[in-house]
């Protein structure tokens, strides 16, 4: 038998974090043999401002569409995206743009995708933080600072292409929040990294979380990782399935009452077991229905 508790949802705060609200977001891609990949299929999610989310699931669950949707570098096909009082889903490529360089900032799967590599580490932060409209610039952090934070200021000086694969993820960390973002969006950001690197570049994106305000969702495979934030969002076959909060996992219940079991649910009731729902005080209980009955 399976208890199924309801968990409230947390209340927006008001902070310099943008909210993000999504409503039954598909994306398909057309593969170049004219075929439809469905990689979401009705995410519903609200992240309040200030959150902090892991978002966690198999490989091809869609992880990582949903955070390119969310960065607003490829549109969904169809759902609305709201990030804070703007909904992407409807703006102007213009607009999008602009609230991107000043609100958003995407670190993607990949060190490379987000470093210029003929530039220097200390010129891919500046670089980063050219896209700030003039007014807030001087608010921003120092490269050097920043460099120092993710132990890189022995190699400002040098040309990406020239560093380590950690130091270039952490070049790209640093680089991603050099625009003092109000969403901060990283995919598989410590994916490279030993253990120690790990922790600077966890520690980096927490200080901005409670320094700025900033919300922060993370794509991560690393238990490790996912551990350190209040809340776990785990995708599967491109929707919503289950949610952590403060290390308790809860099911969550989709448009039209569609559920995802636990992983260790599914080996235990495969596909086709019979399953009675029965009300228990305020709560509900699922148990299997035996076989034979
Ligand atoms: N450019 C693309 N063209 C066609 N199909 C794609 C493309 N990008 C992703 N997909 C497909 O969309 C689905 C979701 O992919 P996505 O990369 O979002 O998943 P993910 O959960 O981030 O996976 P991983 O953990 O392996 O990075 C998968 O079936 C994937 O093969």
């Amino acid at each position: 038998m399976t208890h199924v508790r309801e968990a409230s949802r947390a209340d927006a705060v008001e902070t310099g974090g943008l909210s993000v609200r999504c409503e039954g977001v598909v994306h398909l891609y057309r593969t170049v043999q004219g075929h439809d990949v469905v990689a979401l299929q009705g995410v519903d999610l609200q992240i309040s401002a200030g959150e902090r989310v892991a978002l966690l699931g198999p490989s091809g669950s869609g992880k990582s569409t949903l955070l390119a949707l969310l960065g607003g570098i490829q549109r969904a096909s169809a759902g609305r995206i709201q990030l804070g009082e703007h909904d992407i889903s409807r703006q102007s490529d213009a607009e999008l743009t602009r609230l991107r360089s000043s609100s958003v900032s995407t670190m993607l799967q990949g060190a490379d995708r987000n470093l210029l590599p003929y530039a220097t580490t200390r010129q891919n932060v500046e670089f980063a933080q050219l896209a700030v409209p003039r007014s807030r610039r001087r608010d921003l952090p120092s490269p050097d600072d920043l460099l120092a934070r993710v132990r890189l200021s022995e190699q400002a000086d040098r040309t990406v292409a020239n560093l380590s694969g950690g130091q270039r993820q952490r070049a790209a960390l640093a680089a991603t929040v050099a625009v003092h973002p109000r969403l901060l969006l990283a995919d598989e950001p410590t994916s490279q990294l030993n253990d120690d690197d790990r922790d600077q570049v966890l520690a980096l994106m927490h200080e901005v979380g409670e320094e700025l305000g900033t919300t922060v969702v993370v794509v991560t495979h690393d238990p490790a990782v996912s551990a350190t934030f209040p809340r776990t969002v785990t995708i599967k076959s491109g929707r919503v399935g289950l949610e952590g909060r403060d290390g308790v996992e809860y099911v969550v219940i989709g448009a039209d009452g569609v559920l995802q079991l636990p992983a260790h649910l599914v080996e235990q009731w495969p596909q086709g077991t019979m399953v009675r729902i029965e009300p228990e005080e305020a709560d509900l209980l699922l148990s299997r229905e035996e076989q034979g009955r």
